[in-house]
């Protein structure tokens, strides 16, 4: 495997922290029902790292920006509906060039978090390249969604939340704008992504199928926020 597990450590040490290794040993052995795999993709900077950190730390990794290499990986265990379940969340390194290391994990994963940024309108263009991509490598029933993140950088804003709402729609995918900085929908859209892998793996013949985009949208109102932000 072609990886670089210090990739995040490297982020961890500019930013004069260097728990992670401990907290991964410790989470080795930590009990959960049932396991998925997640893949998060887009291009480089748009802040899939950021946002991995920010789920499975609550905290944001600012400072200067080192690219991941290759693809690392983090395990976090979330309660949904009583049953523990493991999200093991894979980082890919956005840059072209590590393309074809990412390839290979494609066909593991049961669900893809698709990031762009929205002070990057190249980053929003790409999305489609990516899908292309996800078609190719990913299982046929792969659970997608897309995320707009950095929302909180609304004075360089480039790519309205209607675009990226638009988007999503066109390919029947969930949408929701997050900020790694603020945490805003970093935790909702990786617990209604567990919630649906859930309901997939659990769910009985006559039971109602559960709905991503109904959840998600009473979530936003639960929590007041406009969920764009
Ligand atoms: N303001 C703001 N900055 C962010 C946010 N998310 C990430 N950043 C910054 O954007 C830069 C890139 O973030 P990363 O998480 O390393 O980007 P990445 O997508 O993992 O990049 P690759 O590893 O090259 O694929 C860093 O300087 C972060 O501090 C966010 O939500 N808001």
């Amino acid at each position: 495997m072609s990886t670089r597990k210090t990739s995040l450590t490297d982020k961890q040490a500019k930013n004069g922290t260097s728990k992670y290794s401990l907290e991964r040993c410790a989470s080795v052995n930590e009990y959960y029902d049932v396991a998925f795999k997640v893949m998060l993709l887009g291009d480089s900077s748009v802040g899939k790292t950021c946002v991995l950190v920010r789920f499975k730390d609550g905290a944001f990794l600012g400072g200067n920006f080192i690219a991941t290499v290759g693809i690392d990986f983090r395990n976090k265990v979330v309660d949904i509906d009583n049953l523990k379940v493991k999200l093991q969340i894979w980082d890919t390194a956005g840059q072209e060039r590590f393309r074809s290391v990412t390839h290979a994990y494609y066909r593991d994963a049961q669900a893809l978090l698709l990031l762009y940024d929205i002070t990057s309108k190249l980053s929003f263009d790409n999305i489609r390249a990516w899908l292309t991509e996800v078609h190719e490598y990913a299982q046929k029933d792969v659970v997608i969604m897309l995320l707009g993140n950095k929302a909180d950088m609304a004075a360089e804003r480039v790519v309205k939340t209607e675009d990226g709402e638009r988007l999503a729609k066109e390919y029947g995918v969930p949408f929701m704008e997050t900020s790694a900085k603020t945490g805003v929908n970093v935790e909702l859209a990786f617990l209604a992504i567990g919630k649906e892998l859930k309901h997939r793996a659990t769910q009985q013949q006559n039971e109602p199928k559960f709905q991503i985009h109904d959840y998600i949208e009473a979530q936003k109102h639960k929590s007041g926020c406009c969920g764009h932000m």
